[in-house]
C-alpha cells in the first residue's frame, strides 16, 4: 500500500494568540516539553513497571500521585484518559442500568454520554437561563430532593465547577453540604478548574472530584484525573480476581507514555500557577469591561466573570456580517491578519473567549484589534 508522507505542522499555538478556551489551560511549560521529548516513545513509563501503574517508582508516578491527592485534598488518586473516562468509570462503579442521576443544566456533553453509555437515568437540574445561567444551590438541592422522593435512591449528583459555555463558577462547598446531609454521592466535574484554581475536595466534602489534565493541567492529552473519598476505594479500585494486581475500573492500566509523563513534569508549574488564580480572574475581568466598551458586544453568564472563560453577545459583529462581502467569515479573517485565532469562522452572533495566561500586552492588543475592527465596518 502507498501511503503520503504526512508532513504534519502546526502553527496556531506559536504564531498566533490563540482565544479558543479549549487551548488554554493545556500549554505545555518548558519542563513538560522535555517530558514529551523524552517520553514520547509508546509505553515510556513502563520500563521498571512491577505490575502496578500507580506504583512505578521510575518515573516516580506513586511518588506524583501522592502529591497530586494533597493538591486536591483527596485520599486516593488515578490517572484516566480524560475527564469523561473519570466521569464514566465513577457511573459505571458505583451505579447499575436503569439508576437515577441528578446533573446539573449547564453539565457537558461527555457527561450525558457517559451516563448513557452507563444506561443511567438523567435528572437536570435547570440553570436560571438566559442571560447568567447560573446554577443556583436552592435549586440543585429540591431537584434532588424531589429526585429522592420520586425515584426513592439516587445513585449520583453530578456538578459542573465551571460550565464551558458561560464560564460560570458553582458553588462546590455548598454542592457537597447537600449531597451528604441527603446522603447522595457527588461528583465535582473540574475540567474547567483542577489545574486553574485551587480544588479542596476534603474541605467541599465531595465524594468524588475528576480533572482533565489537556484542559487545565498544562499536559498533552489524552488526561484525566479522578480523586475520591477512601471509603470509594474499595469499589472503584477493587482488583481482579484472576489478575491480582490490576485494578477493574481502570483496565488494569491507564495512562502510559508522553500523557502522563507531561502531566506530572507540568505539576509543580500547575501548584505554582493555582495561587495566582485570583490575579487571572482580575485580568479576565479587566478583559471583559474593555471589551464591553464596545457598543453592541455584551457578556453573559455570571457577572463579574469567575473565569477565564467568558461569552459574549454580540450584535455589532452580527450587523456587520450582513452587508460585508465575505459575511460571516470576515471576524474570523480580519482576526487572523492580526495573528488572533480560536474564534470560530462564520461565528458573528456570539462568542467564547478566554486569555488565560496571556499578558497584559496581548490581552489589551485583542482589545484594541477588537475596536479596530468594528471602527473599521461599523458604518
Ligand atoms: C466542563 C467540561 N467537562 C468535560 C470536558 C471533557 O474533558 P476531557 O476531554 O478531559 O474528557 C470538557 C471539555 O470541553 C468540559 O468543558
Amino acid at each position: 500500500m502507498e501511503c503520503q508522507n504526512y508532513n504534519i505542522s502546526r502553527d496556531v499555538e506559536r504564531e498566533n494568540l490563540n482565544l479558543n478556551p479549549l487551548q488554554r489551560g493545556g500549554i505545555l511549560p518548558k519542563e513538560a516539553r522535555k517530558a514529551l521529548h523524552d517520553f514520547g516513545d509508546g509505553y515510556s513509563v513502563c520500563d521498571y513497571c512491577g505490575g502496578r501503574l500507580d506504583e512505578i517508582a521510575k518515573p516516580s508516578l506513586s511518588g506524583f500521585l501522592e502529591d497530586l491527592a494533597k493538591f486536591l485534598q483527596v485520599d486516593d488518586v488515578r490517572t484516566t484518559h480524560g475527564a469523561r473516562e473519570s466521569k464514566f468509570a465513577v457511573m459505571h462503579g458505583i451505579c447499575e442500568p436503569a439508576d437515577v442521576i441528578v446533573v446539573d443544566g449547564n453539565a457537558h456533553y461527555t457527561t450525558h454520554l457517559a451516563a448513557e453509555r452507563n444506561k443511567l437515568e438523567i435528572v437536570e437540574v435547570p440553570s436560571s437561563g438566559y442571560p447568567e445561567f447560573k446554577i443556583d444551590m436552592n435549586q440543585y438541592k429540591k431537584t434532588l430532593e424531589n429526585a429522592i422522593d420520586e425515584y426513592g435512591e439516587i445513585k449520583l449528583a453530578l456538578l459542573t465547577h465551571i460550565d464551558g459555555n458561560y464560564g460560570n463558577l458553582s458553588d462546590a462547598s455548598e454542592f457537597g453540604k447537600i449531597c451528604s446531609k441527603l446522603g447522595v454521592p457527588s461528583l465535582l466535574n473540574c475540567a474547567y478548574s483542577m489545574g486553574r484554581l485551587p480544588i479542596e475536595s476534603n474541605k467541599w466534602n465531595l465524594d468524588f472530584v475528576v480533572g482533565s489534565g489537556h484542559k487545565s493541567m498544562a499536559a498533552s492529552g489524552p488526561i484525566g484525573v479522578l480523586g475520591m473519598k477512601h471509603e470509594w476505594g474499595e469499589t472503584m479500585l477493587k482488583r481482579s480476581p484472576r489478575h491480582v494486581k490490576k485494578e477493574v475500573e481502570m483496565l488494569g492500566c491507564t495512562s502510559r507514555g508522553a500523557p502522563i509523563a507531561t502531566l506530572m513534569a507540568s505539576l509543580p508549574h500547575v501548584i505554582e500557577r493555582v495561587n495566582k488564580w485570583n490575579e487571572e480572574v482580575n485580568l479576565s475581568r479587566n478583559f471583559v469591561s474593555q471589551l464591553e466598551e464596545i457598543d453592541g458586544i455584551t457578556q453573559i453568564g455570571i457577572k463579574p466573570t469567575n473565569h477565564d472563560l467568558v461569552r459574549f453577545d454580540t450584535p455589532i459583529l452580527h450587523e456587520i456580517s450582513k452587508f460585508h462581502p465575505r459575511k460571516g467569515f470576515f471576524l474570523y479573517e480580519e482576526l487572523k491578519s492580526r495573528k488572533i485565532v480560536g474564534i470560530k469562522r462564520g461565528q458573528t452572533e456570539w462568542f467564547k473567549c478566554s486569555t488565560y495566561g496571556m499578558t497584559k500586552n496581548q490581552r489589551d492588543y485583542i482589545v484594541d484589534s477588537f475596536k479596530e475592527i468594528v471602527e473599521k465596518f461599523n458604518k
